[in-house]
């Protein structure tokens, strides 16, 4: 489904990708973890071209994306539900949906991602900057999802969440992968993360240090890669 091959990107002389690559199954989960500052998010910004990477391939079921612009890249089916939720606080939540919404047979409309997200058919005329940090992250996937790509990116769409709220995106994300939806997902938050996993991949320093599978993912390898307690 989605392949990213051999990715070098870099901020003016920083070179901060150093050979990534990562593939996205049809209808499966990979997360993608490491700690602060490893390239996560330069990782996502390369895939959908809002930071061009200097070499490597990304390509969606065949077709090359790398050379082409965002807004294209966005059109042949990457999705992106950006770190930050940047939702427009001075609209409604219907009208930050119609910011998104692109008509396709079958495909997502205002009325499906109410019936996914029920609070935001409640909250339908409030401001976006009125909403809860949740309300926001369903929001922001729902604009996401109103492009209906074939890959959805999610830059740690657990962040500043309570953890009532990071369940229910939990449960978000199993629905739509249910749904036959391929994502990859950043996180911070790793048991979150390994909760949805079918395929894990670890940065450091803008390299790939673990690719594996969440089974071959253990306790003792996470504890070494993430310096976190297992
Ligand atoms: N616009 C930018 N200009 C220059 N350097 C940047 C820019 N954005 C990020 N960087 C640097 O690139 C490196 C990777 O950052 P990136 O945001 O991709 O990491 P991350 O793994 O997503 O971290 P976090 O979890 O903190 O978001 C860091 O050293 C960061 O300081």
């Amino acid at each position: 489904m989605l392949e990213v091959k051999d990715l070098h990107t870099y901020y003016g002389e920083s070179h901060i990708l150093h050979g990534v690559s990562l593939q996205v199954k049809e209808s499966s989960v990979s997360i993608l973890l490491g700690r602060n500052g490893m390239g996560k998010t330069t990782t996502i910004h390369s895939i959908i071209g809002l930071v061009p990477p200097k070499s490597g391939q990304v390509i969606l079921s065949g077709e090359e994306l790398q050379t082409k612009p965002s807004y294209q890249i966005s059109k042949m089916g990457v999705g992106l539900v950006p770190q930050g939720r940047r939702i427009f606080p001075n609209l409604t939540v219907k009208e930050n949906l119609l910011t998104t919404h692109r008509s396709v047979k079958g495909g997502w409309t205002i009325n499906k991602i109410f019936e996914l997200f029920p609070r935001l058919k409640e909250r339908e005329t409030s401001m976006g900057g009125n909403l809860s940090g949740g309300e926001q992250q369903m929001l922001s996937i729902g604009r996401a999802l109103l492009t209906n790509p074939k890959v959805l990116l999610l830059d740690e769409p657990s962040e500043g969440l309570s953890p009532i709220m990071v369940k229910e995106v939990v449960n978000i994300i199993k629905q739509l992968k249910m749904s036959g939806l391929s994502m990859l997902l950043v996180e911070q938050n790793v048991s979150m993360a390994l909760e949805l996993a079918d395929h894990v991949y670890v940065l450091n320093k803008g390299k790939v240090v673990f690719d594996g599978t969440a089974e071959e993912f253990s306790p003792t390898i996470r504890h070494d890669l993430l310096s976190l307690s297992s």
